[in-house]
């Protein structure tokens, strides 16, 4: 049967509007689905199983997954009022999608809330959605505007995900594989979908989800702690410890700020007070040194008028020694 053939006019003109009913930010779908050549999902040719969003126009169209997969033709557009037989995978969800959700998934599909997340106080939840209204759990986004982000997945990684988890990864891939970050959703998913998927009821999985929490929790916790220990030997220090263990004080907070800690020990330190260092490393007295203009060492501690008596006494001892060309000392007389 050709694509619309059935359609009244209005619905034709429904498929281009949002749920709000307001005209789609989308105005290349129509193209989009001409040069894919592709049937519409109503036909029921693209997907095994029924797709569905409710399309707030919220996202730019360009970034948006439900859009594309709208214009892929794999999802169908809900009008707000209007149910889902199906797993809604919504963030007004009560349980999580759980294996125990197959039969459901398998016999009416899944449908998503496409908005922003920033904006989901305008969503309109109580008008939309349906009997099986679900969370997901805890997942990693690895889609590019999300990317890392737990439970903030995007459409079709909440779709895929709902797949996943009932045992349809060969659908979750097929969807995934339209986008090119697509399949590394279930790549850095896949040891945690595994362990959603053997479980049974939502509790199952929300039990799974807790204990692997406390498990990631607890690894963060030993990298932080490994972290520390290797700056130690990073920061090429490996006096520190020592140093630290010499300390009388026992303040917690010493350890994050060792120039003040230097600063201090010096202030203490009345020997190390004059003594500074070049370049080079050698040591620099902060004693002024005088040198007379023969380079004979001035004490620096006397006063000037001493040092004006010491210049005349030395000269006075010059004058005094005087040698003859074969190098004899001449006594004055
Ligand atoms: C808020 S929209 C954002 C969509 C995004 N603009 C995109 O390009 O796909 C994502 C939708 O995916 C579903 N979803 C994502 N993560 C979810 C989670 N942790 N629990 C329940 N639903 C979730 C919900 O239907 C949600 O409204």
């Amino acid at each position: 049967m050709a694509k619309g053939k059935n359609k009244t006019s209005e619905e034709r003109a429904n498929k281009a509007k949002t749920s709000n009913g307001h005209k789609s930010k989308q105005h290349h779908i129509r193209k989009g689905r001409q040069e894919n050549g592709s049937q519409s999902q109503e036909d029921g040719e693209k997907f095994p199983v029924k797709l569905a969003m409710w399309d707030f126009d919220h996202c730019d169209p360009k970034r948006c997954s439900g859009k594309k997969l709208e214009r892929l033709g794999l999802i169908k557009n809900l009008r707000v009022g209007q149910k889902f037989s199906g797993i809604v995978v919504s963030p007004n969800g009560k349980g999580v999608v759980c294996p125990d959700d197959r039969e459901i998934v398998e016999t009416f599909g899944s449908a998503v809330v496409e908005c922003s997340w920033a904006r989901l106080e305008e969503v309109p939840f109580n008008k939309i959605g349906g009997k099986h209204e679900r969370l997901l759990p805890y997942l990693v986004a690895a889609n590019p505007v999300n990317y890392g982000k737990p439970w903030r997945l995007n459409c079709v990684e909440a779709v895929a995900a709902c797949f996943a988890i009932v045992g349809h990864t060969d659908w979750a891939e097929l969807l995934l594989s339209n986008f090119s970050w697509g399949l590394t959703f279930l790549k850095i998913n896949k040891e945690l979908i595994d362990v959603y998927s053997k479980c049974t009821d939502s509790d199952s999985v929300e039990s799974a989800q807790k204990e692997w929490l406390v498990k990631i929790e607890n690894e963060a916790k030993e990298r932080k702690e490994l972290a520390s220990k290797e700056d130690v030997w990073m920061m090429g220090n490996v006096n520190r410890e020592n140093v630290d263990d010499t300390k009388e004080d026992d303040d917690e907070d010493d350890d994050d700020d060792d120039d003040e800690e230097e600063e201090e020990d010096d202030d203490d330190d009345d020997d190390e007070e004059d003594v500074e260092y070049d370049n080079l490393g050698n040591i620099i007295s902060k004693k002024e040194v005088k040198v007379d203009s023969l380079g004979n060492l001035i004490d620096g501690d006397e006063d000037e008028s001493s040092d004006e008596s010491n210049e005349d006494e030395s000269e006075e001892e010059i004058e005094e020694e005087l040698y003859d060309k074969l190098g004899n000392l001449i006594i004055k007389s």
